[in-house]
């Protein structure tokens, strides 16, 4: 074996990191984790009375974290959840303005003001999750940030919300950012528990 891979050992570790998440303002200022879970499930609610949209966007394997947290905001907490890469609209606007430009390009015609955005990168450093970020900011939507690897990445300072684990490893950082979502739509679902 190259490395210790067992089941102990790994929840060990991935358990570590996610006691220590990272959440911070646009300021770059530490907020409480539980304070910042409890605050962002009545934002949601608050969402939800508005009629306003959440959107969530990720590559790869934080495309299928998208896609299940985008799942459960619609079904457990009846939010307008959608992910944006459908794989007919994602191909033609990346073929059409560029791949970095993709996300950002259907932000532009779709984000209004008071929508929150969900921008997922285990590097924090792709470009089109980056520039999501930025033009979901410039069109006056809240823009809620999902990082890990380096504390500096660029993603990490985009969000009026940021939650940053502190792992270079694709596996905890995923299913990490995961774990956190799935926390905050268990908070809105009424069958488990009131907020
Ligand atoms: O699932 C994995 C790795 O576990 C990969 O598919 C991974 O998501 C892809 O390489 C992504 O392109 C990585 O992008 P990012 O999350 O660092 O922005």
């Amino acid at each position: 074996m190259l490395c210790d891979m067992s089941i102990a050992t790994r929840v060990a570790e991935f358990g570590a990191i996610l006691k220590k998440t990272n959440l911070t303002n646009r300021r770059g200022e530490l907020r409480d984790l539980e304070q910042a879970m409890s605050d962002l499930a009545k934002r949601f609610i608050t969402l939800r009375e508005a009629g306003r949209n959440l959107f969530l966007v990720g590559n790869g394997g934080s495309a299928g974290v998208a896609g299940h947290a985008a799942t459960d905001f619609f079904n457990v907490a009846r939010l307008k959840a959608i992910t944006l890469h459908e794989a007919s609209l994602m191909t033609c606007m990346s073929n059409d303005f560029g791949y970095e430009n993709a996300f950002a390009r259907m932000l532009s015609q779709l984000v209004e003001p008071n929508d929150i955005l969900i921008a997922i990168s285990s590097s924090g450093n792709s470009a089109n999750i980056t520039n999501a970020a930025k033009r979901a900011t410039e069109k006056g939507a809240e823009v809620i940030t999902m990082s890990g690897f380096t504390f500096d990445n660029a993603l990490r300072g985009m969000g009026d919300v940021n939650f940053w684990l502190d792992s270079h490893d694709y596996g905890f950082v995923e299913i990490g950012h995961q774990f956190l979502l799935h926390n905050i739509s268990d908070r809105l679902n009424e069958k488990l528990c009131e907020v």
